[in-house]
């Protein structure tokens, strides 16, 4: 039986208390392994070995030093690709087809990325006049913050917990990660990795476990760790602000969306058609940038509609190691019970199920997995609960309009402000509507395009902070200003 121990000091450790929970595949709901639980011993544990690695070799090397390890782990990740591929295409169910083009080269990238983003970074300097005609220089010098706890979701689990982890390691700091419950194996794994590099002991940890009364608590509310990144549920990113209050330690946050597409007339319909169907349904619908609300200019509608359905039709459900499949089950039954708790109330609410809507029959090897049908509904009313709350699923909803400034209203009518996809030819149009989403990010004829070097983050409850490029050093620096009186 498969074991998933916490990663503490450069050593894997099981829990004092002995405490294990299943991780369940949810390709069929078979025993994958069991993973020990942290309690509040093991995260002590992780959080001083951290705090104590920040005054050993790491602390003291240069930044050319540690970029050179970070640089080192990028290219062991890509060494080991298919055993990170692996696990995580086990843990989630996620297609190979899909997480080979995503999920593992980007875990890969994230180390390169912010070493080159910090081995670039140049350093604020300001000239001051003062009445002694002799002046003074002012320069910002950058510290690590300390340690830094990191919470990570399901749903892209390489991806997004080493989006966290490159840029904390490359400013210095030290990490304790607690990897989402659904999905402990590539954050187990990229301990070895950490080893092999000669990462020294203590700069990367892990702990497993759950949120409330859990490691992610426990985690949290440690006096002992600076600051704390986050990634997942709105209503868990309160909960985390809460426990960061005490002790005033800095959070960043990215948070949930419903993400509007404005698909205009004069968009070329293949691409937007395209564009559309991997922002719905890609990750079986498992992501927080992914479009749930799609909106249409009347003249194309009935030929969008139709040619998404016709796309919708093709998806090829199947096992993960499938060549052909391109649509995996959602990460557990708990968050398919979710899902398809949505599908209901869309009906209650009044849609017209276009396609889909259900639980498909995939036999009986795979039926006990977490498998739902993609689905698009079109004829809800813009104030239904379907059209206002995230759902995190493989499902779309498809509504006509008629002018810009209907379309823009409508985008913004949400609590959320993650991303925004617009679909037009007409690049003055494009900018005008991008420039007025209440969103943080915003991708013209694409998606999910991602350059590492610009901002990331969302707007309104969607998150707090921007991550990416030279934005992640104010997070995770402390920035210093020295005055020398000349
Ligand atoms: N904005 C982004 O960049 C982004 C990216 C990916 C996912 N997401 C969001 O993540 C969500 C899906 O992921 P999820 O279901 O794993 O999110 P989640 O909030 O349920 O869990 C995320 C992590 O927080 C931990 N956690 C839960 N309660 C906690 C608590 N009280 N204290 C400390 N830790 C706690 C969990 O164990 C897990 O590791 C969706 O809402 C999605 O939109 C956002
Ligand atoms: O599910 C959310 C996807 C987030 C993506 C990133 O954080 C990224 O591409 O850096």
């Amino acid at each position: 039986m498969k074991e998933f121990r916490h990663f503490i000091n450069g050593e894997y450790t099981a829990s004092v208390n002995g405490k294990t929970f299943e991780n369940r595949s949810p390709v069929d709901n078979s025993l994958i392994g069991m993973v020990h639980e942290a309690g509040q011993i093991e995260v002590d544990a992780a959080v001083k070995a951290a705090k104590q690695a920040l005054k050993g070799p790491w602390g003291r090397m240069t930044a050319a030093q540690r970029t050179a390890l970070l640089n080192k782990v990028a290219d062991r990740i890509n060494e080991r690709f298919d055993e990170f591929l692996h696990a995580e295409c086990l843990d989630t169910g996620k297609p190979h087809s899909i997480a080979c083009h995503i999920d593992i080269p980007r875990g890969a990238a994230n180390f390169k990325a912010f070493s080159e983003t910090l081995s670039n970074h140049p350093t604020e300097g300001f000239r001051l006049d003062t009445p002694d005609g002799k002046g003074a220089l002012n320069v910002g010098h950058r510290t690590p913050k300390g340690v830094i706890a990191v919470i990570s979701p399901w749903n892209l689990p390489l991806l997004l917990m080493t989006w966290k982890v490159g840029p904390a390691l490359a400013c210095g700091n030290t990490v304790v990660v607690k990897p989402s419950e659904e999905t402990p194996a590539t954050t187990t794994l990229l301990g070895e990795v950490m080893n092999e590099c000669g990462v020294p002991a203590g700069v990367f940890n892990v702990v497993h476990g759950f949120g409330p009364q859990s490691a992610g608590e426990f985690l949290t509310t440690h006096p002992l760790v600076d600051a704390i990144t986050f990634t997942g549920e709105t209503r868990t990113g309160e909960a985390i602000m809460k426990a960061a209050s005490v002790g005033l330690r800095n959070i960043s946050l990215e948070c949930g969306g419903k993400n509007p597409g404005i698909v205009f007339a004069d968009c070329d319909l293949e691409k937007a058609v395209e564009g559309t169907m991997r922002s719905a349904f890609v990750n079986c619908g498992q992501v927080c940038l992914g479009t749930e609300r799609v909106y249409v200019e009347r003249p194309i509608y009935d030929a969008f509609l139709k040619r998404m359905k016709e796309e919708v039709a093709k998806l090829k459900l199947g096992r993960p190691e499938d060549p052909e499949a391109n649509f995996g089950p959602l990460v557990s039954l708990e968050h398919r019970d979710k899902v398809i708790s949505y599908y209901q109330l869309a009906v209650e609410e009044g849609a017209t199920v276009e396609i889909g809507g259900g639980i498909p029959d995939m036999g009986v090897d795979l039926n006990n997995g977490a498998w739902v049908e993609p689905t698009i509904w079109t004829g809800l009313k813009d104030d239904a609960r379907v059209i206002n709350e995230e759902i995190f699923g493989p499902c779309c909803h498809i509504r006509p309009f008629d002018t810009e400034e209907e379309v823009i209203a409508l985008a913004n009518d949400t609590h959320y402000g993650l991303a925004a996809a617009i679909w037009t030819e007409n690049s003055a149009k494009a900018v005008r509507v991008a420039e007025q989403m209440e969103t943080g990010l915003v991708w013209i004829n694409s998606w999910f395009l991602r350059d590492l070097r610009t901002a990331f983050g969302g707007a309104k409850q969607s998150g707090i902070g921007r991550e990416g490029g030279v934005h992640g050093l104010e997070f995770y620096t402390e920035l210093k200003n020295i005055c020398i009186k000349l």
